[in-house]
């Protein structure tokens, strides 16, 4: 008997998502099927463009159909990739698919460093990424990739409206408060200056099409925080803490202050920066200075994922410096876990576009 269209579709709607818990039929992760008497094509469209269940997903698809519908059919799974996305109100950053913040409670645990890191490494599995350093406090990106001489070109859009066009570098469109008052300027971003450039550097920069756009925020939980969710809506925070029990506090008002009722931005993990120190000498070594788990420990408290442990080493502060972050090294033992990092941030993002609900500026009641 020949097989059909609708008994591959059939045998697929058996298959998971592991990550996602519903069936990849359901999930509309199924396209391009095509059948030639034993052979058997279709395309699965992950939702995140570096899988860690690719191989997984592609043996239970072999599986299905093999066991399904016909032993002997030749089954080939192509795959591709296409990011998801939740958000409904398209009327600012219409390309952007995700907006994801990066936030941390205490200053300098190394939110630009892991945020710069995340960007460049999301962008080295195929997605379309941008950033926003918004650390109106100390604005690291120009510095974190050698930019600090750049300055953003402005035009007349199709409306008529002036765009900003984003600054370039390692395949990631930046914007920084840094473009607009350099380092070294007198100029000091405070309450509703800072918030005004803020809202205009976001939504008035032609981002076009994205998968990831990174909020780098400045530390705490101030009125920036506030502007930023009533501005734009945020698919998901990042916390980045260390372990030690100051931090830790901080990085708790952070993630508690995501999860207010008014504001409501699911948080999509923990990052645990500095978890231990390694000595380029000695890189099986570990030295636990701040203290061992602290992050793991407030992932479990309030019941998020631990998204990525990474290690206090010198070299990520001299790349930082650089302006050439720790990622591009390919083959590092940090470029490694800069990856591995990235890769959890885009499952998570894709598990909260399965399950969680839409995301809409968020309207402050006083
Ligand atoms: N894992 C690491 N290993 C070594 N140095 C690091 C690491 N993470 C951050 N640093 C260094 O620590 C310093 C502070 O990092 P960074 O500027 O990223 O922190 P931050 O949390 O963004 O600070 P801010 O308070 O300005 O928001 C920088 O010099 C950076 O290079």
């Amino acid at each position: 008997m020949s097989i059909t269209q609708e008994d591959v579709l059939k045998a697929l709607s058996y298959v998971e998502e592991p990550d996602l818990g519903k069936d990849l039929v359901t999930l509309n992760m199924i396209e391009d099927v095509q059948i030639d008497g034993l052979n058997v094509t279709f395309t699965v469209i992950l939702t995140t463009p570096a899988c860690p269940l690719k191989d997984l997903i592609r043996n239970a698809c072999v599986r299905a159909i093999t066991t399904m519908v016909n032993k002997d059919a030749q089954v080939t799974v192509n795959m591709t990739s296409r990011v998801t996305s939740m958000r409904q109100n398209r009327d600012i950053l219409p390309g952007v698919k995700n907006i994801i913040a990066i936030a941390s409670g205490k200053g300098g645990v190394g939110k630009s460093t892991v945020t710069a890191n995340l960007a460049v490494a999301l962008a080295r599995t195929g997605a379309k990424v941008g950033l926003v350093d918004a650390d109106i406090s100390g604005p690291s990106m120009p510095t974190m990739f050698n930019v600090e001489d750049s300055r953003p070109h402005v035009y007349q859009g199709p409306d008529g409206r002036n765009l900003i066009e984003p600054i370039e570098q390692y395949g990631i469109k930046i914007m920084s408060i840094g473009f607009l008052a350099p380092a070294e300027s007198a100029i000091v971003w405070r309450g509703p200056m800072a918030s005004s450039a803020l809202k205009q550097f976001i939504t008035e920069v032609d981002w076009g099409e994205l998968d990831y756009l990174l909020l780098d925020l400045p530390p705490g939980t101030s009125d920036i925080h506030l502007t930023l969710v009533q501005t734009v809506p945020v698919t998901g925070a990042v916390i980045v803490t260390t372990p030690q029990k100051v931090a830790l506090a901080d990085a708790q008002k952070g993630l508690q202050m995501f999860r207010q009722p008014q504001i409501n931005v699911p948080v999509l993990g923990v990052v645990e920066n500095m978890a231990w120190f390694t000595p380029a000498e000695l890189p099986e070594n570990k030295y636990y200075i701040f203290g061992e788990g602290g992050g793991r420990a407030l992932a479990e408290k309030h019941q998020v994922p631990l998204l990525g442990q990474i290690p206090l080493v010198q070299s990520i502060r001299e790349n930082g410096d650089e302006g050439i972050p720790a990622i591009m090294h390919p083959g590092t033992p940090t470029a490694e876990l800069f990856t591995l990092l990235a890769e959890e941030v885009a499952r998570q993002v894709s598990i909260r576009n399965a399950v969680a609900p839409r995301t809409n500026v968020v309207e402050m009641k006083s």
